[in-house]
């Protein structure tokens, strides 16, 4: 029997040929099976059969590939061909078969009447080996690769009787790969990433994602710590898988897209002084050992050419894998699609069908009956049976596609029919419009458009849309909307009940398969029963006969659990209006009890501090009274009074030297502590004097700081204006030199216009006269100024 493994997208041949096997070595060589080799009965999983009849018989004409040797390429390849022998059984060591190939090393098949003829294989089992390890050199890679997400294949192929089934089912004595590999997946799927309560849902509307939202918030981990008393403990993700398609009348059978929101609130990192328990540490090194992994995927990916990112060292990154590392899941198609796409294929089929069946006509019709066109028809009909059965299959899955749209149809149906209608009109959008898996109708459902909702209790308090605006809604929505803003809990409520409508409905539809699935095995039952009656010898039948009840006894109890399941969703669908506002309050009531507690546990140790105090305070009066009694044998007691300051009891009579300097003691000790408080007053009357002055004189420096700043912009000015008065004296020289030569030059000039001249000059004289008074006036108002400001600067400074 020959096994093949196939790996990943490339699908490579097998280097098969069977037209050719004829003339194939193998073949020839199966046909001398007298002189074979016998192997020993030492098998691992059968120890009576002692030799393989796989090779034994003629080989089949699809045993053995084309080439010869495992050349370098093929060990590239996706493909891998492995041969396991098997020993021979009983019968056939009693009908003297013997066996005419052997396993020659590890690839390597010979043929014993024949050594020069050997093939080469990925991997050759001899008839000793156990299943269990040929699962593990050629199977095992398969299952673990397609754990990663890599398709495989793995199959058996060979004569009847090889061995088949034994290596891919096997029993109980010796499992199959079958078995093997489900086992090792599930073990695979222990090791892997697991987080426990994670749920995917399909969402129906955005009530039914908050409702999910909230279930999650109540689930997860608070805690109080020295910095927070709410400290979130777990991360919550929420992940909103999103699948679009382009819309429009073309836009049928067109690849969808699928791509994923991830939400995060994550937990904080911090530092071990946060906790206030051994557990809070722990949680808060869980903490910070996925928020460094973030940070170092993060800071990988941000490599130009990153290295290994350890995606896999925390749960957070390994969700978060396939958005962090920027690969969206594009382009799977969805059902309309591959309806589509099976309806084109279909179509085809026919027309190759047609075309195949109008060849056999012509080659009917032409009568002839040679050996070619002999072969030609079979080959036609054998494709024509092929497609024929091909397009059952096509139909088949055709027709459970649209049974499965229909109940998703349905199920959206009831999820919207409790929908309000609305009156928010269309957005306008930019760029082309896509149409999502949740309708943008559902959108409308929201509050108002689309938007960021902070719920606060059973009210919304603030409500903003995603550019940031405070809400403008039109006059005929008001009312509307704030219907909705002020109740969004029991908006929320209203939308709550879809859920376990939705719920219901999906029981009801698995309880429905399951009740279909029984009702077909009862009838496969009858038939098999009948064919005992007439067949009992027939084992294989006793042992489908024991399956199939097996089965159905299994499936009636999960319908059992189901009717259990539908009745309990029944109630607490009834329950759910009462129990709305107790689920969202819920989380707080928690916390809150949690904090009681917390509150409770300190109280208690509080009192046990005093208790323990009392104690000790009891236990000191006592030794003292002890020690007066047995040293002075007198009457006097150390108690405290009203104040809680001790005095000695001196009692009545014959107070002793002890008392006496006990008393001067007590005396000493009391004004020492009065000394201290008086002390401690006047320390702390000395502190306040000397925060008092700091403060002044930082106060004061600052004024001194400033004082300059505003000196030197002073000085500036002063120069400036100096500056400017000897510009205007100097013009005023000017001009009066410009007036004396012009009278001395005797230019002629009318006499007007020679008067207005000099009124100019003597305006303009007057005018830079006035100035220069001012800008005087001005400079000795900042001089003054300067003065009075340097002057309180030197008093602040004192003081
Ligand atoms: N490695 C093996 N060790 C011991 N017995 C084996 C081994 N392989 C097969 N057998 C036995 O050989 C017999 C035939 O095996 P099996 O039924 O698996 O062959 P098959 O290839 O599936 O045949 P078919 O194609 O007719 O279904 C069975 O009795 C099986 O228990």
């Amino acid at each position: 029997m020959a096994m093949a493994s196939t790996q990943g997208m490339k699908s490579k041949r097998f280097g098969f040929n069977s037209s050719k096997t004829d003339n194939s070595p193998s073949s020839k060589s199966t046909t001398s099976s007298s002189s074979s080799k016998q192997f020993p009965e030492t098998s691992g999983d059968d120890q009576s059969s002692p030799a393989s009849s796989s090779v034994r018989s003629k080989p089949p004409r699809h045993f053995y590939p084309k080439t010869v040797s495992l050349d370098a390429q093929r060990a590239k390849e996706n493909v891998t061909v492995t041969v396991r022998f098997r020993p021979l059984n009983q019968r056939e060591i009693q009908q003297g078969e013997e066996i005419a190939w052997y396993a020659d090393g590890e690839t390597v098949v010979r043929n014993e009447n024949n050594p020069s003829v050997a093939y080469a294989y990925d991997r050759v089992f001899g008839p000793t080996t156990t299943t269990h390890h040929v699962y593990d050199v050629a199977a095992q890679h398969v299952v673990s690769g397609a754990m990663e997400g890599i398709n495989g294949t793995i199959f058996a192929y060979g004569v009847t009787s090889s061995g088949k089934t034994h290596t891919m089912h096997g029993d109980q004595r010796s499992p199959g790969i079958i078995p093997l590999a489900v086992k090792d997946a599930f073990s695979i799927i222990q090791e892997g990433t697991f987080v426990e309560g994670i749920k995917e849902e399909v969402v129906l509307s955005p009530a039914h994602a908050l409702f999910l939202i909230a279930a999650g918030e109540e689930h997860r981990h608070v805690g109080s710590t020295n910095f927070n008393l709410l400290s979130s403990r777990s991360h919550t993700i929420f992940t909103l898988t999103i699948e679009s398609c382009p819309r429009g009348k073309h836009s049928e059978g067109e690849a969808i897209t699928l791509s994923q929101l991830n939400l995060i609130d994550l937990a904080g990192s911090e530092s071990s002084k946060a906790a206030t328990t051994g557990t809070r540490r722990r949680e808060g090194s869980y903490i910070n050992k996925s928020l460094l992994t973030l940070a170092t995927v993060v800071s990988k990916l941000t490599e130009e050419k990153p290295s290994h990112i350890p995606y896999r060292d925390s749960k957070l990154t390994r969700i978060l894998q396939s958005s962090l590392s920027g690969h969206g899941r594009v382009s799977i198609i969805d059902e309309r699609s591959l309806i589509k796409k099976y309806q084109q294929e279909i179509q085809c089929l026919r027309e190759e069908l047609e075309q195949m069946k109008k060849g056999i006509d012509t080659v009917q019709s032409k009568d002839t009956e040679d050996e070619d066109i002999l072969l030609l028809k079979q080959k036609l009909e054998d494709g024509q049976v092929r497609l024929q059965s091909r397009l059952e299959q096509e139909e088949e899955a055709k027709a459970a596609l649209l049974g499965r749209i229909q109940r998703l149809t349905k199920l959206i149906l009831i999820s919207t029919k409790t929908s309000h209608s609305t009156k928010i009109p269309n957005r306008p959008r930019l760029g082309p419009r896509r149409s999502h898996s949740f309708g943008e109708k559902e959108l409308a459902y929201l509050p108002h458009k689309r938007g960021d909702f902070i719920l606060d209790d059973e009210n919304i308090d603030l409500y903003v849309n995603l550019e940031g605006n405070c809400v403008t809604a039109d006059d005929s929505f008001k009312e509307d909307e704030n219907a909705k803003k002020y109740g969004l809990l029991n908006w929320l409520k209203s939308r709550t009940s879809i859920k376990s409508v939705d719920r219901i409905y999906l029981l009801r539809e698995e309880h429905k398969i399951l009740s279909g699935e029984v009702v077909l095995h009862s009838s496969t039952l009858r038939r098999l029963s009948e064919e005992t009656a007439r067949n009992p010898q027939n084992n294989k039948i006793h042992v489908e006969i024991k399956r199939l009840k097996d089965e159905i006894k299994a499936k009636s109890e999960q319908i059992g659990l189901l009717e259990k399941q539908i009745s309990r969703s029944l109630t607490a669908s009834v329950n759910m209006d009462r129990s709305g506002v107790s689920q969202v309050k819920s989380a707080d009531i928690r916390i809150f009890q949690e904090k009681l507690n917390q509150k409770i546990c300190e109280c208690e140790s509080l009192q046990e501090t005093i208790t323990t105090l009392k104690q000790q305070l009891a236990n000191a009066l006592e030794l003292i009274n002890y020690s007066n009694v047995v040293n002075h044998s007198r009457n006097f007691s150390l108690t405290k009074d009203n104040r809680g300051e001790l005095y000695l009891d001196k009692g009545d009579a014959n107070f002793t030297n002890g008392g006496t300097v006990l008393q001067e003691k007590i005396n000493e000790i009391e004004q020492l502590k009065q000394k201290v408080a008086e002390l401690t007053e006047s320390k702390e009357q000395l502190e306040l004097r000397n925060q008092k002055l700091a403060e002044e004189n930082s106060y004061a420096k600052g004024l001194a700081s400033t004082s300059v700043v505003e000196l030197k912009a002073l000085s500036k000015e002063f120069a400036k204006l100096i500056n400017y008065n000897e510009r205007l004296a100097a013009e005023l020289a000017a001009s009066k030199n410009l007036s004396t030569k012009n009278r001395s030059n005797g230019i002629v000039q009318s006499a007007r216009s020679a008067r207005l001249k000099l009124n100019d000059l003597v305006g303009s004289n007057s005018d830079i006269k006035r100035e220069l008074a001012l800008s005087k006036d001005h400079i000795y108002q900042k001089e003054v100024e300067i003065q009075k400001k340097m002057l309180t600067m030197k008093l602040k400074c004192r003081v």
